[in-house]
C-alpha cells in the first residue's frame, strides 16, 4: 500500500491516512515521506503499517551522525531534521491539549508559547543506560533496539556528553574482560558525566550478592578513570528500579554536576534530568512563570535531589519539597547543605500523603509520566497558591490534568511552553503556568 506520512506519533511512527481515510502508524515513517508499506496489524479506529521501501523520501530527512540510527532505540526521530523534530513536538502538544484537554484551537493557539532549546541537538545527554548482551560467548554492551527485543552493540553513541565521547567503548571493553573471570550478573550500566565538573560515574546495577569489588573497581579505574564507580544493588530483578542499596567501589560515591550554578551531588538510583543545559532552560521557565518573592512561601511536590527546590528557596522565604524516593531525598538534603540553605522542609513520601498543610503562594509540580493524581489536583486547588508551573514530560497526562484543573475551576492555564529536552527523540518536556 502506498502512503504519505503527515505527521507524527508521540513515539516513532509516522501516521498516514489510508484510501478511507483511516489513521495508519507507519514504522519507520517520517513526516513527508512517500512509502510503499504493508499494514501488520488491522483495527476498527486504525491500522498499523511497517515500511517496504522509501518511494519518495522526506526532504525533511537528514544524514544523523550514526550508522545505528535505525536500529537503536535511542535515536527514534534521529533521520528527521531539527526544524522537523521540533515542528512535530509542537504539533503533539497542540493535538493532546485539543483532543484529550478539550481547549479549542483559538485557546491551544493561546496558550503555546514558542518552543525552547539548547544548543547542543546531539552530545547532550549527561547520562546513558546499557544493556548486557552475550554475542559469540562474549559480554558486550549495548543499547535497546527500535524494536525492544534486541540490544544493538555500540561503540559510541553521539547523544551522549561529547566531553567523554570514548567512555562507552572504554566502559565496554573493561566489562567485556572482567567478564571473562567470571558472571558479574550484570543487569545494566550507568554513566553519567559532566561537561561541566569533568565527573565521571560508572553505576553497575546487580542483585545483591557475592561480588569481585576490587577487580572490577581496578579494571574499571585503568581503563577510564572515572571519579565515582558503585554498585546498585536491585532488589526485584532486571527490569526493577527499586534498590536495597549502593555500594560505592572507588571514588566519591556519586556524581557531581552543576546546574544553574549550584552545585548538585546525585546518587546512581536517582532521577536528574539528562539534559543539563536545557534543563536550565526549564528552571527559568519555572522561574519566570512563578516570580517567588523572598517573604513567599513554595511548594516543590515531586522534587527529586533539588532541580527546581535549590532555586526557589533562593528566592523565597521557605520551601515545603516532597519526593518519594529515599535515595533523592537523601541528595537533596545533601545538596541543600552543600548550598547552605536551610528554609526548606525536606519531606520524604508520597505527594499526596504528605501533602503541606501550610498552604504555599507559589507551587511547582513535576510528577512521573503518569501525571497528577486527581487527589494531588484536589489538594493543590485548595493550597491556595497565586500560581503554580507544572513541569510536564509528556503531553497526553499533562493535557488530561489541565482539564481537571479547568474543570475543578480554582485554577485555569495561561501558558504552555514546549522545551526539547531530548533532541532526536519524541520526547520533551513542557512548562504550563497556571494561575488563580
Ligand atoms: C520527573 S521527576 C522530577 C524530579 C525533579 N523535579 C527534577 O527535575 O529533577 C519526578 C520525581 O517524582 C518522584 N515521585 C514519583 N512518584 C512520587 C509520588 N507519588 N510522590 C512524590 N514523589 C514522587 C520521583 O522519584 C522523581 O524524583
Amino acid at each position: 500500500m502506498q502512503l504519505t506520512i503527515t505527521s507524527m506519533t508521540y513515539g516513532s511512527d509516522g501516521i498516514a491516512r489510508d484510501a478511507s481515510g483511516k489513521a495508519v502508524f507507519v514504522s519507520g515513517g517520517l513526516v513527508g515521506d512517500t512509502v510503499s508499506a504493508r499494514i501488520v496489524e488491522e483495527g476498527q479506529r486504525f491500522s498499523r503499517a511497517v515500511v517496504e521501501e522509501v518511494l519518495e523520501p522526506s526532504p525533511d530527512r537528514v544524514q544523523a551522525p550514526c550508522p545505528f540510527v535505525d536500529i537503536c532505540g535511542g535515536c527514534p526521530w534521529g533521520s528527521l531534521s531539527l526544524d522537523a523534530q521540533r515542528a512535530a513536538k509542537i504539533e503533539n502538544l497542540r493535538s493532546c491539549l485539543e483532543r484529550i484537554g478539550g481547549f479549542s484551537s483559538d485557546e491551544t493557539q493561546a496558550l503555546i508559547k514558542p518552543l525552547r532549546h539548547a544548543k547542543d541537538a546531539w552530545g547532550y545527554r549527561n547520562k546513558i543506560e546499557l544493556t548486557p548482551h552475550k554475542q559469540a560467548g562474549k559480554l558486550r554492551l549495548g543499547m535497546h533496539g527500535r524494536n525492544p527485543q534486541d540490544i544493538v552493540v555500540v561503540p559510541a553513541c553521539p547523544l551522549f556528553e561529547k566531553r567523554f565521547a570514548g567512555a562507552v567503548r572504554s566502559v565496554a571493553g573493561a566489562i567485556g574482560f572482567l567478564s571473562g573471570s567470571g558472571d558479574l550478573m550484570l543487569e545494566r550500566v550507568g554513566i553519567r558525566a559532566s561537561r561541566n565538573t569533568g565527573a565521571l560515574e560508572v553505576a553497575l546495577w546487580t542483585p545483591t550478592g557475592g561480588f569481585p569489588r576490587a577487580q572490577v573497581s581496578r579494571v574499571l579505574t585503568e581503563a577510564i578513570r572515572p571519579k565515582s564507580i558503585v554498585r546498585v544493588m536491585s532488589k526485584e530483578g532486571r527490569r526493577a528500579r527499586r534498590v536495597s542499596g549502593v555500594e560505592v567501589l572507588a571514588g566519591e560515591g556519586s556524581w557531581h554536576e552543576t546546574l544553574a550554578k549550584e552545585s548538585m551531588r546525585i546518587s546512581a538510583p536517582s532521577f536528574f534530568q539528562v539534559n543539563t543545559r536545557a534543563a536550565e532552560i526549564l528552571i527559568d521557565l519555572v522561574m519566570d512563570a512563578l516570580t517567588p518573592k523572598p517573604h513567599e512561601v513554595a511548594m516543590d511536590l515531586y522534587c527529586g535531589a533539588g532541580t527546581f527546590t535549590i532555586p526557589l528557596a533562593r528566592r523565597s522565604a521557605y520551601v515545603a519539597a516532597v519526593e518519594a524516593y529515599g535515595p533523592a531525598v537523601r541528595d537533596l538534603r545533601r545538596n541543600l547543605e552543600i548550598a547552605g540553605l536551610d528554609n526548606v522542609d525536606v519531606i520524604g513520601g508520597d505527594a499526596v500523603r504528605e501533602f503541606p498543610d501550610e498552604g504555599a503562594d507559589v507551587l511547582v509540580v513535576d510528577p512521573p509520566r503518569a501525571g497528577l493524581e486527581k487527589a494531588a489536583i484536589d489538594l493543590i486547588a485548595k493550597s491556595g497558591a497565586r500560581d503554580i508551573a507544572y513541569v510536564s514530560c509528556d503531553p497526553a497526562t499533562l493535557a488530561r490534568d489541565l482539564a481537571r484543573f479547568v474543570q475543578e475551576g480554582t485554577y485555569h492555564p495561561i501558558s504552555a511552553t514546549p522545551a526539547d529536552l531530548f533532541p532526536q527523540t519524541y520526547h520533551m518536556e513542557t512548562v504550563c503556568h497556571l494561575t488563580r
